[in-house]
């Protein structure tokens, strides 16, 4: 069975301005990957992760989460198999309170009581804001917000966890932290990020998009050390791969 494989065909996406933003994308994800979607500011990283959970319809081309062909009826069940992490966190979070933002989720699916308690209490410990439960969203710090975004996903217990700029904001403990959950989380995970030392520590797999198209999919270690390929989608080999300026020697 084609266990949660994501597959996107050709896809294309034309915004009402007429920014052709993807031009005809294709890949596929096999159950328990971890794959990094990198790419340059308006290469397409965003509008292409609004299409795996429905968020944006393709102008062409298609998505497949399984068995199932994204579209209006599938569009519920997909959503609970794939959990999206936005890269503004305001656009997650709308509750009065921390805790009922993370709860959200769980209570639509019909927890409640003492499961539900613990399902948040968890989701939130897992990304450092048990202390911060009982606060207003909108009095969050940024990086603060974002963990506490990345919870309302992880409480709904996601097969496919899609996160876009996860770790922008935070600072290094919570970056580390973050790093940390995501290592341990061993379902498919396809992420968007600048930060490409973070890449190169969680995956294994790099899809590079430039102008919204696949300039690259293969193993990470090899695009990121690939300085022509990297310079020509105006990106950098990660820190942890450049030579020490002085004597030229590398860290790995
Ligand atoms: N709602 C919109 N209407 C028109 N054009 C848009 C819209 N959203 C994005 N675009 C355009 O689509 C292209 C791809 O944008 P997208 O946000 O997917 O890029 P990105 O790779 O995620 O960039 P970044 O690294 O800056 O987050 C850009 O040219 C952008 O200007």
């Amino acid at each position: 069975m084609s266990h949660h494989i994501v597959e996107v065909k050709n896809l294309r996406h034309v915004y009402p301005d007429g920014t052709e933003a993807l031009k005809g994308v294709s890949f596929r994800i096999h159950h328990g990957e971890s794959v990094a979607i990198i790419g340059a500011n308006g290469a397409g990283k965003s509008t292409l992760l609004l299409h795996l959970n429905g968020y944006h319809s393709p102008t062409a081309g298609e998505v497949r989460i399984g068995d199932f062909l994204l579209s209006k009826g599938t569009l519920p069940g997909i959503r609970r198999t794939v959990g999206m992490v936005f890269q503004d966190p305001d656009d997650q979070l709308f509750m009065p309170t921390v805790y009922d933002d993370v709860a959200f989720g769980p209570l639509n699916l019909g927890l409640n009581g003492n499961e539900l308690e613990r399902c948040v209490a968890d989701a939130l410990e897992r990304v450092g804001a048990a202390h911060l439960a009982a606060k207003a969203p909108y009095h969050l710090s940024g990086g603060e917000k974002k963990r506490v975004a990345i919870a309302t996903v992880l409480s709904m217990s996601p097969d496919i966890l899609v996160l876009d700029e996860p770790a922008s904001g935070l600072d290094p403990y919570a970056r580390r932290q973050l790093i940390g959950l995501l290592k341990e989380f061993r379902h498919t995970k396809i992420f968007t990020s600048h930060d490409l030392d973070l890449v190169l520590e969680l995956c294994q797999r790099v899809i590079l998009l430039k102008e919204g198209e696949v300039r690259a999919d293969g193993p990470a270690a090899e695009i990121l050390r690939d300085e022509r390929l990297l310079a020509e989608c105006r990106l950098e080999v990660p820190l942890s791969l450049q030579g020490c300026p002085i004597c030229g020697k590398r860290q790995g």
